[in-house]
């Protein structure tokens, strides 16, 4: 039995990104319960952690919309990391509990509004790198960039222009102890959504503040302070390769945090994709001995955890 954090990326809660209603979310939601379900068939204790890109940037625009004709209140970001986090927990809660009952497992599904302190001088602040929402056209891009103040658009990753905001290091969970006495107690634990709401504390308490914490991050902290065994990073990619996408590709099994390392310095993991997951699982696979971070598919999670697959990074 391994206590395994997992991260889940775009394609197991929106496998159609063209495709953002509630009911295609619900539909992949449901084909992603099955393989978190098939982790606690095998006896393992699972906490769910998972994006929110899409979401968070639909809400935003949603409320900016309602603004033209609501007296121009526009909603905040940490607002919106909040709604997301309920809207997407509540599709993974039904769906897990579901697949749970079907498969005759007495087990409940909780999900935690987690707040996630950072720095509030972190550089991220002067540095929006983390995309949202819509891809856009590089001409639509411009376009909104003029029409709505203070948004930055940048191309991200090869799959076109969105809107990018802050994106601090996530340092504290704030909800950790509750997450903890719900995951040993048994209970399937979704926390951590979207990156966690990112607040920073001062004399008075916490503020949320404007940004998207990146979830492999968040969910890396998360794997450290459970005390997990396996991070399992979920993505669209059986395995991450160098060369990628280029003449000389390599999938690669197995990673040390040293080559991982060398391979970041090269450029062969692309910034706001597959860089943000390598560094979390390196950073997992430093943090305590015997850790390691498994990046896979969500169809091979299964088969990842059994070791027949998926891309292993150990220290
Ligand atoms: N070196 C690489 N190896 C494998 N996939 C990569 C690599 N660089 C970029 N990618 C791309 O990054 C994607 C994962 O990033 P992304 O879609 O942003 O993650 P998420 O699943 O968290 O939403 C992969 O599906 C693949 O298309
Ligand atoms: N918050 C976050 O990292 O979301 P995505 O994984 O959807 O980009």
């Amino acid at each position: 039995m391994s206590r395994i954090v997992v991260a889940l990326g775009g394609n197991a809660l929106q496998s159609n990104p063209k495709d953002v209603s509630a009911e295609s979310q619900l539909a992949s939601c449901r084909l992603t319960a099955k393989a978190i379900v098939s982790l606690v068939k095998e006896g393992h204790e699972v906490i769910v952690a998972h994006g929110n890109g899409p979401q968070v940037g639909q809400i935003v625009s949603t409320y900016e919309t309602a603004s033209k004709t609501a007296g121009g209140y526009v909603m905040p970001l940490p607002e919106c990391g909040s709604m997301s986090q309920g809207y997407i927990g509540y599709h993974l809660q039904q769906s897990i509990g579901d697949a749970l009952r079907k498969e005759g497992i007495n087990r409940s599904v909780a999900t935690v509004i987690t707040q996630v302190v950072v720095d509030r001088d972190d550089p991220a602040f002067q540095n929006p790198s983390k995309p949202i929402g819509s891809f856009f056209t590089k001409e639509e891009a411009y376009k909104l960039v003029a029409m709505e103040n203070g948004y930055v658009m940048k191309e991200d990753a090869g799959r076109g222009y969105r809107r990018v905001v802050p994106s601090p290091m996530p340092k504290r969970i704030v909800e950790e102890n509750i997450v903890r006495t719900l995951a040993e107690a048994g209970h399937i634990v979704i926390s951590c959504g979207g990156g966690g709401v990112p607040v920073i504390e001062d004399e008075d308490g916490l503020k949320g503040v404007a940004a998207v914490i990146d979830k492999d991050l968040a969910s890396e902290k998360l794997a450290e302070i459970m005390d997990a065994d396996v991070l399992l990073i979920l993505t669209a990619v059986e395995k991450v390769a160098i060369n990628y996408n280029r003449p000389g590709q390599k999938d690669l099994d197995t990673l040390t945090a040293e080559e991982a390392e060398g391979y970041m310095r090269e450029g062969h993991f692309a910034p706001g994709s597959m860089l943000p997951k390598v560094q979390a699982a390196v950073m997992f696979a430093r943090s305590g001995p015997g850790r390691k971070a498994i990046i896979t598919s969500l169809e091979k999670a299964e088969d990842a955890i059994q070791g027949k697959t998926g891309t292993v990074v150990t220290n």
